[in-house]
């Protein structure tokens, strides 16, 4: 018998996020392996039309949850939609519900965030900073509550190249910033954004370092635990592999080279590609609220999620088999034939960009101004590759993330739980997740069946094609204008003729 799962059996679990890509697969595997916990609370806000219960009803309808109705039937019972928004006073919560949950937690997960990485930074104060702030008020008002973990992300120290399983202070104290955030107009923000956030990239990794220090500074009597996953990607195992619902970290990237826009990156090919499976995520998160409830450390665990120590895999060779898997598995209707140009040089990355991104582009908005359509692809390129701009910090560094706390977690947990909550990427292998990752992002991203594949690589023929024949055009049009313009040209033209010529007779 699992501990951890029959220790949440009984239980009232708050989470928040948990219509997000980390929160529905933390709230499936807890249906899944403790069918019997009490209830779980989900803070959910209405979002495109649609009312929490029918957010709620199409999490459960969705494949992810195919398994749970199964292990339990009455699923739709046990999740209580409470409606919230974190970015109001109180979360904008009613009295009665709010009763509600501060008499009856036991357990909060907190995965709620912007992740963003272009957020104003006052919109990412408000969510990151703020809001888990406030939560932890609620908290401290919870007679029945046991554990309270955050998801935090292993790159909120992303200035530094090695990492410990510690908060470190940023220069700006946490409650000066949410403070400030009341009174400065937004273009004060704006233009105060570059020295706040100093040497980390963009505001969603400086937001999660002051949500990191606002919860060491207001845990009080709680018992806190922080997990600090690196690029969170589809699932490894559970409920089954390639599982994927949404464009951040890579899979935003994989649909880009998929379809052929996008064919080259500024990317540093050894560089670790700190990947980490969703499912492995919310193992360690299930495993640590566990032992933060039973065991109540004397202070703060940081636990990191992270694959890199444990079982390096480089872009390089991520790259290299996302390409492999578009050739068994290629994406349908493609722009062009899929590649992958890794570069590190500045320059080189621009000219690639310029020939093999921003020129097919603006031909193909030719033909279709030509064609009597409306070009888009232009726009759309530009998009894109603003996204990979942001994205590039990522690939072009390497971390190092110490892993005491997971490690002696690991050996705290009994050999069932080892089985049933397994955190141990050592067992992952690459290959074949990354297949699965691209199988799942055609399923579930792009909903496309596998029934379209011969006609798919016959696409990709087409465009093979159409590749040969314009570079074959290309190269004429420049001979033809060169022999024009120079005698030594039409000499090597008339020489290699008659060397033809030569060789035909023979
Ligand atoms: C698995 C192996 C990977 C290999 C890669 C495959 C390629 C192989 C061959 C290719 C050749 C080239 C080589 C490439 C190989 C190099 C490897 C690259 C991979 C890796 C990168 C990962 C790095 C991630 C780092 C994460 C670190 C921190 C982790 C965290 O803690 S938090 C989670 C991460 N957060 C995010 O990822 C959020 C990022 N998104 C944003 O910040 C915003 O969405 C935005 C990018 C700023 C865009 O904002 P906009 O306002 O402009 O637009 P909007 O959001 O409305 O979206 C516009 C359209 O763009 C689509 N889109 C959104 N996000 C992405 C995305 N991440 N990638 C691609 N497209 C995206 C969106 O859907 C919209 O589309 P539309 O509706 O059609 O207009
Ligand atoms: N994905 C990744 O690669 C990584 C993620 N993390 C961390 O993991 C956690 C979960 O991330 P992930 O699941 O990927 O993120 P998602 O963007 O998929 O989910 C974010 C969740 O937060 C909710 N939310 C956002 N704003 C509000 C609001 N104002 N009121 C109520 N709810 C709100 C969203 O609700 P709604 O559906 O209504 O928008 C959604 O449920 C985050 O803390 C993130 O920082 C850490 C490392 C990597």
């Amino acid at each position: 018998m699992s501990m951890i799962a029959a220790f949440y059996g009984g239980k009232s679990i708050l989470i928040t996020g948990a219509t997000g890509f980390m929160g529905k697969v933390l709230m499936e595997k807890l249906f899944r392996t403790s069918p019997d916990l009490k209830v779980i609370y989900i803070l959910v806000r209405t979002k495109a039309g649609q009312t929490t219960q029918q957010r709620v009803f199409q999490i459960l309808n969705s494949k992810l949850f195919e398994k749970v109705k199964e292990v339990c039937p009455n699923v739709h019972e046990k999740i209580r939609a409470i409606y919230a928004d974190l970015n109001q006073n109180d979360f904008a919560i009613s009295k009665e519900d709010m009763q509600e949950l501060l008499s009856c937690t036991n357990i909060i997960f907190h995965c709620a965030a912007t992740v963003r990485f272009d957020d104003p930074l006052r919109h990412a104060v408000q969510l990151n900073v703020t809001a888990t702030q406030q939560l932890l008020l609620m908290a401290s008002q919870m007679p029945k509550l046991e554990a309270f973990i955050h998801i935090s992300t292993a790159f909120s120290n992303c200035n530094l190249k090695h990492i410990d399983e510690v908060i470190y202070p940023c220069p700006v104290e946490p409650k000066k910033i949410i403070d400030s955030m009341e009174w400065l107009d937004d273009a004060i923000i704006d233009e105060i954004t570059p020295k706040l956030i100093g040497d980390r990239p963009n505001t969603y990794t400086y937001t999660k370092a002051l949500g990191e220090m606002v919860v060491q500074q207001e845990s009080g009597n709680l018992n806190i635990a922080i997990i600090r996953p690196s690029i969170v990607g589809a699932t490894w195992q559970e409920p089954f592999p390639g599982w994927v619902d949404n464009l951040n970290g890579p899979s935003g990237l994989i649909i880009a080279a998929g379809k052929g826009f996008l064919r080259s990156i500024r990317a540093t090919p050894m560089a670790v590609a700190d990947l980490i499976p969703v499912d492995t995520v919310v193992n360690l998160t299930l495993a640590v609220g566990w032992y933060t409830a039973v065991h109540r450390p004397k202070s703060t665990l940081i636990y990191h999620c992270t694959s890199g120590n444990f079982n390096p895999c480089n872009w390089g060779k991520m790259g290299f088999q996302v390409l492999a898997t578009f050739e068994k598995v290629p994406f349908e209707r493609a722009f062009r034939r899929p590649n992958a140009d890794f570069t590190t040089n500045t320059i080189t990355s621009q000219y690639w960009n310029a020939v093999s991104h921003r020129a097919p582009a603006i031909i193909y908005d030719f033909y279709l101004r030509l064609t009597g359509r409306k070009p888009r692809m232009t726009k759309l390129m530009n998009r894109l590759l603003r996204t990979v701009s942001m994205l590039e910090y990522f690939v072009n560094r390497s971390w190092e993330w110490s892993t005491y706390n997971t490690e002696m977690l690991m050996s705290e947990l009994s050999p069932e739980d080892q089985r049933v909550f397994n955190f141990d990427v050592r067992q992952l292998n690459w290959l074949e997740y990354i297949e699965n990752y691209v199988l799942g992002v055609k399923k579930y991203l792009l909903k496309e069946d596998m029934a379209g594949i011969p006609e798919a690589k016959q696409h990709l023929r087409r465009l093979r094609n159409i590749h040969y024949l314009f570079n074959t055009a290309l190269f004429l049009i420049a001979w033809r204008l060169l022999i024009a313009r120079s005698q030594m040209a039409r000499n090597v033209w008339f020489f290699i003729l008659r060397m033809m010529i030569f060789y035909l007779r023979r």
